[in-house]
């Protein structure tokens, strides 16, 4: 498919030499003499690219004010202005309000193509970026509204600015890691790097390479390691407990030192880099049994944050589960889906060991089996038996999620149908000795079965 580029110009023969240039290049091009033109052009098909002259005679708005509604409807369309000797003052400050860059008249055609070129591969990659950071998760946000999440919320805005080290401490899968992301993207280092280092996957001979890199050294390149790569950023060391003793050693150096050496080399390496730390496990205990480093432990944790478990915040969960089923929907395609009130009742009784993850997990699972109809509800029968493991099984050995949904009145009448219809059977349908068995009058039973719609 051609590229669409859109050339604005009031000048017929400019036009026409802008879109014949590019058009030899294999573009596809439209051309617009005014600003009406130009809007009216952009409003029918979105450009990828446009060519926007400064100075447009006869036209309600000029450039400027055109790049202005441009970018206000399409921020991420990319904009060249052509400039007339003498304008540059007003093309510096069309970059400055969005537009990609600027050709001067008079423009060699070389030019001309390589300025198109460099912008619909900027813009191509912006939008690679962006997908790319929404699929893998990168753009999460801490979501929920109860009073625990907002404290952390307000925590979270409070330490961010400062340079403190964080420890982040939370059961698996509570979101540890989201938090210390939300923490580096509201700080100053926002735009510096976010590096992951995670104690637990990595053995404990490879941690010092992992963490200082490889100084080159004959038939060896140079490796990067994470404290370096994170300069003027924030390291994420994830389940901090699990690094050797050997490691914690040096990174107390790193922490005292403000400096450290690559492995085998001698070079010392200056760093600018802001740790957060977590852990799922009791520190504490840890320091006691001789496992981890009390004076590490204080350098790290001068600032710490508990993020709480799913169970303490269950109020979040219908909130958690339309975020997921979007997101869900968003990175593998799969339609969204409405979920049914008997399957969010017990999705919020569940205790949930494995936090905010877990609840992911099973709504991932539930889009994957939910079939028939992209509208089809997502009952709790969907559910995997361990979920339900809080609701009460009905008499008849199926499971009463279908109850959770319901009112105490309802849910009463449903069981005491399948509770009777199980009692009769077991009697083979003697009610007499039903009745005698379940402690009620034979009459007062029939009442019941009548009232129940039983036999
Ligand atoms: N409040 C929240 N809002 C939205 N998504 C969340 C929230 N908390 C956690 N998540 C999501 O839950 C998943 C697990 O979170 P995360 O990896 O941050 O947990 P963790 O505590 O670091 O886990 P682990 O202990 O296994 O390292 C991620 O997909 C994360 O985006």
């Amino acid at each position: 498919m051609a590229t669409d580029i859109l050339i604005v110009d009031d000048e017929i023969d400019i036009r026409e030499l802008v879109a014949g240039i590019l058009s030899d290049e294999g573009h596809g091009t439209r051309v617009a003499s005014n600003s009406d033109e130009a809007l009216a052009a952009i409003g029918q098909r979105r450009p990828q690219l446009v060519f926007l002259d400064i100075w447009l005679k006869g036209s309600r708005l000029d450039g400027l004010q055109i790049l202005e509604v441009i970018k206000e409807q399409h921020p991420d369309l990319p904009v060249i202005m052509i400039s007339g000797h003498g304008n540059i003052e007003t093309a510096v400050a069309a970059i400055k309000q969005g537009a990609y860059d600027f050709i001067e008249k008079p423009f060699k055609a070389d030019r001309l193509v390589l300025v198109a070129q460099r912008a619909l591969e900027t813009s191509r990659l912006q939008r690679e970026v962006r997908d790319l950071r929404q699929r893998s998760g990168q753009t999460a946000r801490l979501v929920g509204k109860s009073s625990i999440i907002n404290q952390l919320r307000s925590t979270i805005e409070r330490v961010a600015p400062t340079n403190s080290r964080i420890m982040v401490s939370g059961a698996p899968g509570s979101g540890k890691e989201l938090v210390a992301r939300t923490l580096h993207g509201s700080s100053a280092r926002a735009n510096g790097p976010f590096i992951v280092i995670n104690a637990a996957a990595i053995t404990p001979e490879r941690m010092e390479t992992e963490l200082f890199g490889i100084e080159a050294a004959e038939g060896r390149p140079r490796a990067t390691g994470a404290l370096e790569e994170a300069h003027g950023g924030t390291l994420f060391i994830d389940e901090i407990a699990d690094m050797p003793r050997e490691t914690q050693n040096k990174i107390l150096r790193v922490l005292v030192d403000q400096n450290f050496t690559r492995v085998g080399g001698a070079t010392r390496v200056h760093v600018d880099v802001r740790i957060i730390s977590s852990t799922s496990r009791d520190l504490n205990a840890e320091i006691a049994a001789g496992l981890f480093r009390e004076d590490l432990f204080h350098r790290l944790s001068v600032v710490p944050i508990r993020v709480p478990s799913l169970a303490e915040r269950r109020e979040d969960i219908p909130e958690l589960v339309e975020h997921f089923i979007e997101q869900v929907s968003m990175q593998t395609g799969l339609p969204r889906r409405r979920i049914g009130d008997d399957a969010m009742a017990v999705l919020q009784s569940h205790d949930w060991p494995g936090n905010v993850r877990q609840l992911r997990n099973n709504i991932e699972r539930l889009m994957i089996l939910a079939s028939g109809e992209p509208d089809a509800v997502m009952t709790a029968s969907m559910l995997p038996s361990e979920v339900g493991s809080m609701v009460p099984p009905l008499p008849n050995g199926a499971g009463g999620e279908q109850l959770m949904g319901l009112a105490l009145r309802e849910a009463r009448e449903i069981f005491e149908r399948q509770y009777l219809l199980a009692q009769i059977s077991r009697f083979g349908g003697n009610i007499s000795r039903t009745a005698e068995f379940i402690g009620m009058e034979r009459s007062a039973l029939h009442r019941k079965l009548k009232a129940l719609d039983i036999g």
